[in-house]
């Protein structure tokens, strides 16, 4: 799918002001942004709900809003859209009328999306008695019937305990792995980082330009930084280590060494081979990677939820 210069005003407020990215096959997408930011006025644009007042969405070569995009997409809005009355199984039947389904071919459907929400065993039990992580799983699984090539999550995790907010995160990482194509909104960092590699920023709808985690974070001149400690000559131990030209530099303190280094993933062997080339051991060493929190203090100015 995609978005092209996406714009949306509400009176004076610009909600979202020329946001264009695209999405392919498989590709998990993260929205991430604080409240406000305009994440669930993009995603209701890409999802049909919401007309942009300027810029296309579209999904697999249709427009947004079509019915064909419709049947393209399955959209789980923040709020749960659910029958508590109705079992788990009865309110996915229901979905599947809607879109549909009916006889043996629902019913296998059915049963593929329990198993895949992981609510299999609680299939006949009311809506209602559901914990609130059950009943956000059931809702995800309510807009996976019609088997969509996009899946829209608002939110995923909001509202949901630990447990089922690891299982709505396996599910969105197996059905990225099945070929789906996720878009989905956050304020959680440690999220994004989870569950997309490609990251994203969103602030005042503001469009910033597709990346990433590992290039916006070279962009900003993040660098990773290797901590040693070692036993020692320390000194020829810091020459060897800053005549390499992955290393940027050196600041010392006693028998720890800091270096930063643009990649500590691929030049993590040589720095040892050399720090440790004139008879010096290593006792420890530790590597510390820069995150989205810093790439998103950087580019907005604002902290995110952890
Ligand atoms: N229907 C509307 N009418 C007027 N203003 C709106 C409307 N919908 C959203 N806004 C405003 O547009 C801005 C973006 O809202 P949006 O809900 O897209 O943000 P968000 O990033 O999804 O935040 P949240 O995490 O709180 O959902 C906010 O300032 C919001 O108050």
């Amino acid at each position: 799918m995609e978005c092209r210069c996406l714009r949306k005003n509400f009176g004076d407020l610009a909600a979202v002001d020329d946001v264009s990215f695209h999405l392919s096959e498989g590709e998990t997408y993260g929205l991430l942004g604080p409240n406000g930011a305009g994440k669930s006025t993009t995603i209701s644009m890409v999802a049909g709900i919401l007309a942009p007042d300027s810029g296309k969405v579209l999904v697999y070569g249709v427009s947004a809003g079509s019915a064909a995009a419709k049947r393209r997409i399955g959209y789980v809005p923040q709020e749960l859209a659910l029958y508590p009355d109705l079992t788990g199984r009865e309110n996915l039947r229901f979905f599947a009328r809607l879109y549909g389904l009916s006889g043996r071919a629902s019913a296998r459907r059915i049963d593929h999306v329990l198993e895949v929400v992981g609510l299999g065993d609680r299939a006949g039990d009311l809506a209602r008695e559901y914990s609130g992580g059950m009943k956000r799983r059931l809702n995800v699984g309510a807009r996976l019937l019609h088997q969509p090539l996009l899946l829209v999550l608002d939110e995923p995790r909001a509202g949901v305990d630990p447990q089922s907010r690891n299982a709505i995160v396996d599910n969105v990482r197996e059905l990225a792995a099945a070929g789906m194509a996720i878009l989905y909104t956050t304020h959680y960092m440690e999220e994004a980082e989870r569950l997309c590699d490609p990251g994203r920023r969103d602030r005042r709808g503001t469009s910033d330009s597709r990346r990433t985690r590992r290039e916006l974070v070279e962009r900003l001149g993040e660098r990773s930084h290797i901590s040693l400690v070692v036993q020692g000559d320390t000194a020829s131990a810091l020459a060897a280590a800053r005549a390499l030209p992955a290393v940027r530099s050196v600041p010392a303190r006693g028998d720890e060494v800091e270096l930063v280094v643009t990649d500590a993933g691929i030049c993590l062997p040589e720095v040892l081979a050399a720090v440790t080339r004139d008879g010096v051991s290593v006792r420890s060493v530790q590597v510390t990677e820069p995150d989205l929190k810093t790439v998103f203090l950087h580019l907005t100015g604002k902290a995110l939820k952890r």
